[in-house]
């Protein structure tokens, strides 16, 4: 995946590094012209001859800065262009994913590491290759070639320099490292304390977790900040035998240097130019080690990313037949399901014919919000057929498919955007149409009231409305949306008993010809659908109509009679009668 960065932004990378290079030419090449001019005083008999030298120098100088300020352009733009690229990767790998992959890694691990993994990617990249390439190397390079030319010794003394600085850094990053790998996992649990905190107030609060979730903080914030000082001494004990180091070769040169000059054998210039030379070749050997430590770490975040990236895709989504119109007959041939060992559906047999209205049934966990999840292609069946208008789904274009489908969840999908945003998405419709809608759904008067009206921003999941507005704001991008097969999760389960009914006149008015599969645990509901689907513990144990049901399925006559919610218990005695 990095490499795919690499390649998307070859161009801005190429440039980086020529600008690097030429600025690391342009500052080396500035201690050489110093030297030229140290030199001419020596041997000038009035200052105006240095003009040229003393010009020379400055314009030198000059364009060492404007290179230095023109690199700024492809170092911003390639360290945000490169995160933005990585997230973006994400999403579309998001659209792409397995569901049950993506059920697997949970949303909230999910974004810990989409947002971690794509910022150690950049660093990687950015911090660390680029700085090499851009910066460290040119600065070496040209380093090198300068002191070669004044003198070869010390050039051989500095290389043999390298060798020592590089052995002694090692059994220093090895330590850190350990330390900075602990340091992580530290840093990991507390924002996955703090993160649970800030976002579970009512229940935290309630439950009186606070406490103890605060002295879990503390405990592990000391350990961070003792980490954290140890990683610094470390730093600064490798940065202080660096500098002893620089310094002895320093006096080294100096004193060798003295010696050649009184014999005339060099000049103050050259010495001058040696001493800063000597400090330019050091500088990256001291970079380079802590971009190693932090590219090491990196690459532990980074893989884990990746791993995300290469996560198994849904091939159906853009694969397979397309679903030009969808009528809405849907047929189960022995089908079962399993969440990994888990074997949940067992041989499951029945259909749903166009234009119906069916149910499903059953009690919690008995796997109707599953069998849903396969008719929408998003889980995948173990064994058996799903036949939808007579093809098999495993041959069928989801994404033409969803063309066709509706589908509230049960926790009533709303984006933090606005109210119209969430009816119509992309769609054009004018306010007195949407307005209309809303007056179905019963909402237009508490839209009216909101000072933005349809311009009203949600929230996130819409925390800015109740529970049963949210789920009136789904049925109205419903009826907006007009398709023919539509799918309904317990939509009423926060509506009060009033609210239903207007709303579901107003949806079986709106939505008559359309095939809808609604799961609820209502049953007073069911006298008004087609078909009930009736399931226990992942098999199907009944089907029929709401009266063949009650007559002759000992089950559903258990539900009912167990069901509080139902509210025309007399209607079901006469029937019972
Ligand atoms: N991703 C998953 N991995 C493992 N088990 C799962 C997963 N999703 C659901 N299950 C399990 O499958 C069973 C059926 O879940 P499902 O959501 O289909 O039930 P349901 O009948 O719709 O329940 P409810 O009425 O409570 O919504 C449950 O026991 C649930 O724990």
């Amino acid at each position: 995946m990095l490499k795919k960065c690499l390649v998307a932004f070859r161009w801005s990378i190429l440039l980086y590094i020529f600008l690097g290079f030429v600025a690391q030419f342009f500052s080396t090449i500035g201690i050489w012209s110093l030297q030229v001019v140290v030199d001419r005083v020596v041997t000038a008999k009035h200052y105006t001859e240095l003009v040229p030298e003393i010009t020379l120098y400055g314009a030198i100088l000059i364009i060492a800065a404007i290179t230095h300020y023109i690199l700024e352009y492809p170092h911003t733009y390639l360290s945000h262009s490169i995160f933005e690229k990585l997230k973006i990767m994400a999403l579309s790998k998001v659209s792409k994913i397995d569901y049950a992959a993506y059920q697997n890694i949970g949303t909230g691990e999910m974004i810990k590491v989409i947002e971690n993994g794509a910022a150690a990617g950049r660093n990687m990249i950015h911090s660390f290759y680029l700085q090499i390439l851009h910066d460290l190397l040119p600065t070496v390079i040209f380093s090198l070639l300068f002191l070669s030319f004044y003198n070869r010794e010390v050039m051989i003394i500095i290389l043999a320099g390298y060798i020592i600085i590089f052995i002694m850094s090692y059994a220093l990053l090895r330590v850190m490292y350990r330390i900075k790998t602990s340091l992580l996992e530290k840093q990991e649990n507390m924002s996955k304390y703090s993160i649970r905190g800030f976002m579970e107030l009512v229940v935290f609060r309630l439950n009186k977790r606070y406490v103890q979730e605060i002295s879990r903080l503390r405990i592990t914030a000391d350990e961070v900040v003792k980490k954290n000082v140890q990683i610094k001494m470390i730093h600064e004990s490798f940065f202080s035998i660096f500098a002893l180091f620089v310094i002895v070769i320093k006096i080294v040169v100096l004193a060798y240097g003295v010696k050649s000059v009184i014999s005339d054998e060099s000049s103050i210039g050259v010495i001058l130019a040696l001493l800063l030379l000597i400090d330019q070749v050091y500088t990256p050997i001291a970079i380079f080690n802590v971009l190693f430590v932090e590219y090491k770490l990196d690459r532990v975040t980074y893989n884990r990313f990746e791993n995300f990236l290469n996560a198994p895709e849904d091939i159906n989504l853009e694969q397979g037949t397309e679903i030009v119109a969808f009528r809405g007959n849907v047929e189960f041939q022995h089908v079962s399901f399993a969440y990994g060992n888990f074997k949940l559906l067992h041989n499951m047999t029945f259909s749903i014919k166009q234009g119906s209205t069916v149910a499903i049934v059953g009690l919690s966990g008995s796997g109707k919000s599953t069998i849903i999840k396969l008719i929408l292609g998003l889980l995948k069946k173990s064994s058996g057929h799903i036949l939808l208008d007579g093809v098999n789904i495993d041959e069928v274009k989801l994404n033409s498919l969803y063309n066709h489908i509706s589908y509230v969840s049960q926790e009533a999908p709303i984006f933090d955007t606005t109210i119209r945003e969430n009816i119509v998405f992309d769609e054009q419709m004018t306010d007195e149409q949407i307005y209309e809608i809303l007056d179905d759904v019963h909402l237009k008067e508490t839209v009216w009231n909101f000072p933005d009206r349809l311009n009203t921003m949600v929230g996130e999941r819409g925390m800015k409305l109740s529970g049963g507005e949210r789920q009136r704001l789904a049925f109205a991008r419903i009826i907006a949306q007009q398709r023919s097969f539509v799918i309904l999760d317990e939509p009423f389960s926060a509506l009060d008993h009033y609210t239903e009914q207007n709303v579901m006149n107003s949806l079986t008015s709106l939505l008559s010809d359309k095939t809808i599969v609604i799961i609820t645990h209502q049953l007073h509901f069911l006298e008004h659908v087609d078909h009930i689907l009736l399931v226990k513990n992942g098999v199907m144990v009944g089907e029929g109509s709401f009266k063949q049901l009650l007559h002759s399925n000992i089950y559903f006559q258990q539900l009912w009679d167990n069901d509080v919610t139902d509210k025309r218990k007399p209607v079901v005695m006469e029937l019972k009668e």
